[in-house]
């Protein structure tokens, strides 16, 4: 599992900030795009090499695998690669969560046509994805991991494409079992209900 530590300070965290971040924006731009748009084939035929050749420059040199979760000596965490909060993943939203005093994580955050299931709706799995992240940062306690054991999902009415908020909180902790529950809401309240069990795994134990 990558848990890594990288020896970098934090001027260096926020310079590759500046500059990963703007790439990946650039992208997540292409995705929607690349469903979105209607130019004549032969513009579609020229901008596949243009992004082809970008591709394969940015091969030239890159890592053997994922991303990882890094954190640095002055213990920044830099969950780059992860699919809803990545800096470096064009194809997290993505979101930003924040943490009240009272331990409830919020995050208000758009889904456009690259999360489409149903016409004009959120993917149900989608949904699923984005709930899992905000119930699991709520889990964390300190540095200790703790790993989606049971996540269940009321979908109570369709979440239409557009601008949304998650928010979650601890119902309770029962030895290395931590209860979540929270929501996924349009302009008009809640569409999907979630309680999930968070496990601290044997592994990470004392
Ligand atoms: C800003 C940057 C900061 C950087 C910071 C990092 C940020 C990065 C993001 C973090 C936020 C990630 C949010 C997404 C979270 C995932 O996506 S995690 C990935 C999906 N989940 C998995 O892959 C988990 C796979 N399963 C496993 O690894 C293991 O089965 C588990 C869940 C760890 C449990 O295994 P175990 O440790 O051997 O557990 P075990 O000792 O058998 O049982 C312990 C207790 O849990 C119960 N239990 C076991 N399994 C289950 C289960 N599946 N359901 C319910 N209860 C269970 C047992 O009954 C037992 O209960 P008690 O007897 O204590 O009452």
């Amino acid at each position: 599992m990558r848990f890594t530590v990288e020896d970098i300070d934090t001027s260096e965290v926020a310079r590759r900030k500046a500059l990963y971040g703007p790439l990946t924006e650039v992208v997540r731009e292409l995705i929607d795009a690349t469903i979105r748009t209607e130019v004549d084939d032969d513009t579609i035929r020229e901008v596949h090499a243009q992004v082809r050749a970008a591709t394969d420059r940015l091969r030239a040199r890159q890592s053997d695998g994922p991303f990882g979760v890094r954190f640095t000596n002055d213990g920044d965490g830099m969950a780059w690669g992860n699919a809803v909060i990545g800096l470096r993943n064009a194809i997290a939203p993505p979101l930003t969560i924040a943490r009240d005093p009272d331990g409830t994580h919020r995050s208000q955050f758009v889904l456009g046509a690259a999360y489409e299931g149903p016409p004009g709706l959120v993917h149900g799995g989608i949904c699923a994805l984005v709930l899992d992240q905000i119930l699991g940062m709520t889990a964390l306690a300190g540095d200790k991991p703790s790993f989606t054991g049971t996540l269940t999902l009321r979908f109570r009415r369709s979440t239409p494409l557009g601008p949304l908020r998650a928010q979650a909180r601890v119902d309770r902790v029962e030895g290395v079992k931590t209860f979540v529950v929270g929501s996924l809401s349009d302009a008009d309240g809640v569409t999907v209900e979630a309680e999930g069990v968070f496990i601290l795994p044997a592994w990470a134990r004392e």
